[in-house]
């Protein structure tokens, strides 16, 4: 019987095969005698007839040859292989990511469309969303790129099939102007596990018509196998020598696996930190996205918003990048309204962004606080784009406050001192957290109503494309309004998800307190007793009842236990891509010394430490053996060798063909003569294995397994991985003098199996349970539900019609909204009446004092370029109005920016000058003309 918990596919342009992973890994093995013979169903394609025949033949898949496997090739023409096991239990899944499949190459294959419509319809049969999905099997597949020719693809093209789905996710949305975007917001289905992730790496094929696909790279989605032959690092086992042959084993799995795009299983395996840097994929904004990002570029206050799914945050993603090109560094501020939302566009909160803590206070008091911080002072006073997401959560209070802070910080008096605001957000999901009970939403106001004008409503749903039965279900949720059928649909979602080779849904509550409950449990699951680590809390106030009432509400918990493979969360900002919302598993307890010896050392190999865990996995205690760890070093320095030197094949071969002496290495170092076997890159292999000496060493001495780090391998939001010892960190709460009144220092960690719902915001989960026994507010629901991409990776628990409401204040807020093509033909109409909209975004940059030569230097050039058209009196009138209102405004202003000024002043005649001698026909300039 075969054991199966990931599938492959393989795909060439005649044909499907679809096997377990046991099969695959060792098709590509030299060794095949062990490998079972698959019992196939063939879908024969009869060309005669244009049509697919069903097929009890059995046939085996896989042709032993002597030096690599070949797969039998096929004298039909078209055949889809469904190996028997797989169908009798998994045939839906299977069936749907075919489908996701041949939609793909339908675009690409425009010629064989109608072929792959038949597969699809003879998938289509039997498929039955509401039934629940057996246990034992699994949503992951691989697959190859259509070839185009008949050979069987190498399965070096082999890649996950969840990254298939996204392929035709793009491909099917059939827009313009692909533009490469890092992946995208995070999917926490994978991380889910109990076993640590692995990753794939995925390398696409260069097949004559599907060159232009998109390249998507390291998906950690695939669960680790379980039962697996012996780990690459068993720190208990054999000495050297008899670990020998495994390793040379492994060592040839991790060729192949590399190959086959996979990584070993190990304690923490992650993509090779090469591998890491291909991560690509290529998106195709919508139109409307795109004329958001146009919107935004002209520099006015923009709000856009559009139902969970459409987009925003990818969007929002891609007009960062252009913002940040075109604006000097760090003046433009990226911000969200929670944690976990602004580490899905890699910003921080609105709150720690602008240095108001709480936000509590008068708005003269938070400013004045922040002009004695050097670094906050000088990044408002820098500041030309604030960009805040999910700004549904954000109370209306605090935007006007916000907007008072920076004019004071700023010492300029324009609306938010002269910042260009990026709303972004749907309040039809979570309204703000009111401790008071008057909240108000920040399109109530004031800085809103006068100042935010233009305002989009993106209409394409892109997360749910695969289920639009769902999606309807979703707009009646989003409505408020759920009809019986739908109610009946929902209720059918009751039924449970399996756990899928080791991953286990993520888990949505209302409230804290359920979370913390499902996380603890998770936690008693795994092995081991774990250890704990426990706050120390000072501060004035710490022993006072007000003080542990603070001390209750940090993120931080007083005492936190933690076992290998335990799902935890970043709960504090480390660095720029480690951030408040990060999420790992822990992959070992390190102790403080080892970490930072292995964090002294040379630069490659730290390189290395930072994508590879399993590097430290094998330092990590309690089961450290330092003769097992100095073996799997050298095995691992002789992989990066064969890295280095690969564009020299004599070398490689040389390398395959020395691994006894290599191994033997650390024994016997004279008896080694690295200048014949390594040739030119001697020196590369000498430096690592003396670094990797050297850190053994110090290992050795230094070593102390008292105190104890927790080591997580994070996945960053750019779908690398980073693994770090987590150290503890400060968290405190200050009085309005600084004084610190209670402080805690804890490991900056949470579980993180479950996740609030108000956490969840912005999230794409690909496999997620929702319980909605508590929900007690206002777009909860929706949010949760809309997580999901599917109703096949969705489990519904407690749904109940009556507890789905939404808030008649956005209904009636949306009724006035415009899609985007309205908005950007409303455009010059609607911004008449706003702050600088009469005055185009270039020129608008003279009268900031903060502008520089350099910026006039690039607004001048384009002006040069356009000589023929008559104008320039236009040109000048509007300059001097400018200048008027520059005037009245730094007269406003408290103090005025004298210098500043003049420099402008000297400026604006330098431009006026030759603006006059040249004249300007250019869309900004002539809808000046026209606003005025
Ligand atoms: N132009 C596009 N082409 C293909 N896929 C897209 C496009 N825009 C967004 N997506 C995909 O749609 C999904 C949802 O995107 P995103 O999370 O940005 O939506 P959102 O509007 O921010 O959702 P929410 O309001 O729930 O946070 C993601 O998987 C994203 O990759």
């Amino acid at each position: 019987m075969l054991k199966t918990s990931r599938l492959y596919i393989q795909l060439f342009n005649k044909s499907f095969k679809v096997y377990p992973k046991s099969i695959f890994s060792q098709m590509t093995d030299s060794n095949l005698d062990s490998v079972p013979k698959a019992q196939i169903t063939v879908l024969n394609y009869d060309t005669d007839f244009d049509s697919f025949t069903d097929s009890s033949t059995t046939e085996t898949v896989i042709t032993p040859s002597r030096k690599k496997p070949k797969l039998e090739k096929k004298v039909s023409p078209f055949k889809l292989f469904l190996e028997n096991d797989l169908k009798s239990y998994s045939y839906n899944e299977i069936s749907m990511k075919l489908k996701s499949l041949l939609n793909e190459l339908s675009e690409h294959h425009t010629d064989k469309k109608h072929v792959f419509e038949q597969l699809k319809n003879i998938l289509d049969t039997n498929e039955d969303l509401n039934e629940p999905i057996p246990a034992g099997k699994s949503q992951y597949f691989a697959h190859t790129q259509a070839s185009s020719v008949t050979e069987p693809v190498p399965a070096a093209k082999v890649l996950s099939i969840a990254s298939a789905a996204k392929i035709t996710e793009q491909d099917s949305n059939g827009f313009k102007s692909p533009v490469n975007v890092r992946p995208t917001k995070r999917e926490l289905d994978c991380l889910f596990s109990s076993s640590p992730v692995i990753s794939n790496v995925i390398d696409i094929p260069n097949t004559n018509d599907v060159s232009s696909s998109p390249i998507i790279t390291n998906h950690p989605e695939v669960p680790v196998e379980s039962g697996n032959a012996e780990p690459l690092n068993n720190t208990q086992s054999s000495p050297l020598k008899q670990k020998k042959p495994v390793i040379t084993e492994q060592r040839r799995q991790y060729g192949t696996l590399h190959m086959a795009t996979q990584v070993p299983d190990r304690a923490s395996p992650t993509p090779k930190p090469e591998d890491s840097e291909k991560h690509v994929k290529a998106i195709t904004l919508s139109k409307e996205q795109e004329i958001v990002i146009q919107l935004a570029e002209m520099g006015e206050n923009i709000f856009y918003t559009g139902s969970a799914g459409t987009g925003k945050s990818l969007l929002l993603r891609e007009l960062i990048k252009k913002l940040r090109d075109k604006h000097p560094e760090g003046t433009v501020g990226v911000t969200a309204s929670t944690g976990l939302a602004a580490y899905n566009i890699g910003g921080m909160t609105i709150n720690s962004f602008a240095g108001i803590g709480l936000g509590v206070g008068t708005p003269a008091n938070i400013a004045a606080k922040i002009k004695r911080l050097a670094t906050k002072k000088e990044l408002w006073k820098d500041l030309r784009v604030l960009i805040i997401d999910e700004v549904s959560m954000i109370d209306g209070e605090l935007l006007d406050k916000l907007d008072v802070i920076s004019q004071i910080v700023r010492e300029n008096k324009k609306p938010f001192g002269g910042v260009q605001v990026i709303l972004c957000g749907d309040f039809y999901q979570l309204p703000p957290v009111s401790k008071t009970g008057r909240m108000k939403f920040a399109f109530e106001s004031e800085f809103w109503k006068n100042h935010i004008k233009t305002q989009v409503l993106l209409q394409k749903v892109f997360r749910q494309q695969g289920d639009k039965q769902f999606l309807q279900m979703l707009q009646e949720v989003r409505d408020g309004k759920v009809s019986p059928s739908t109610v009946k649909k929902f209720k059918a979602l009751e039924r449970p998800l399996s756990s899928l080779g080791g991953l286990i849904p993520t888990k949505l509550f209302p409230t804290r307190v359920e979370v913390d409950r499902s996380n603890h449990q998770m936690i008693s699951k795994l092995e081991g007793d774990g250890i704990t680590f426990t706050a120390t809390d000072t501060g004035k106030l710490a022993d006072t009842p007000q003080g542990q009432k603070i001390l209750e509400s940090f993120l931080a918990p007083k005492s936190i236990t933690l076992k290998i493979g335990a799902q935890v969360m970043m709960i504090k900002n480390i660095d720029s891509t480690l951030v408040n919302g990060s999420l790992g598993n822990v992959v070992g307890f390190l102790d403080k010394t080892t970490y930072e010896t292995v964090q002294s050392i040379d630069s490659d190999i730290k390189k290395r430490l930072d994508t590879d865990s399993s590097i430290f996995s094998r330092l990590v205690t309690p089961t450290v053996d330092l003769e097992d760890t100095i073996f799997d070093f050298l095995a691992e320095s002789k992989a990066l060798l064969k890295d280095s030197i690969k564009n020299e094949p004599d070398s490689i071969e040389a390398i395959n063909d020395s691994d006894t002496s290599f191994f033997e290495y650390e024994k016997d170092k004279d008896e080694v003569d690295e200048e014949i076997r390594f040739g030119s890159s001697k020196d590369a292999v000498l430096k690592s294995i003396e670094s990797k000496e050297q850190l053994l060493r110090a290992l050795r001495e230094n070593g102390d397994r008292k105190v104890l780090l927790p080591l997580v391998c994070f996945r960053l939001s750019n779908g690398a991985t980073r693994t770090v010892a987590v150290e503890e960190e400060e968290f405190s709460v200050e009085d309005e003098h600084q004084h610190v009144i209670v402080k805690r220092l804890q490991i900056p960690l949470m579980l993180a199996w479950a996740l609030s719902i108000h956490k969840s915001q912005g999230q794409t989960l690909k496999y997620a349970c929702v319980d909605l026994r508590k929900i007690f507010e206002n777009g909860q629901a929706y949010v949760a539900l809309s997580r999901a991409e599917h109703r096949r990776g969705l489990q519904v628990l407690n749904f109940d019609p009556k507890k789905i409401t939404t808030n008649p204040k956005v209904i009636e807020f949306y009724k006035n909204l415009k899609n985007a093509e309205t908005s950007i033909n409303n455009y010059g109409n609607e911004n008449k009446k706003s702050y600088n909209s009469d005055v185009p975004t270039q020129i608008r940059d003279i009268h900031e004092h903060t502008a520089t030569p350099e910026r006039f230097e690039k607004f001048r050039k384009p002006q040069k370029a356009k000589k023929q058209n008559s104008g320039g009196m236009d040109i000048m009138k509007m300059l001097n109005q400018t200048r008027k209102q520059n005037s009245q405004s730094d007269k406003e202003n408290e103090p005025p920016q004298e210098t500043a000024t003049k420099k402008v002043e000297s400026a604006q005649f330098d431009l006026s000058a030759d603006i006059m001698g040249s004249d300007d026909d250019s869309p900004s300039f002539q809808k000046l003309f026209e606003n005025k």
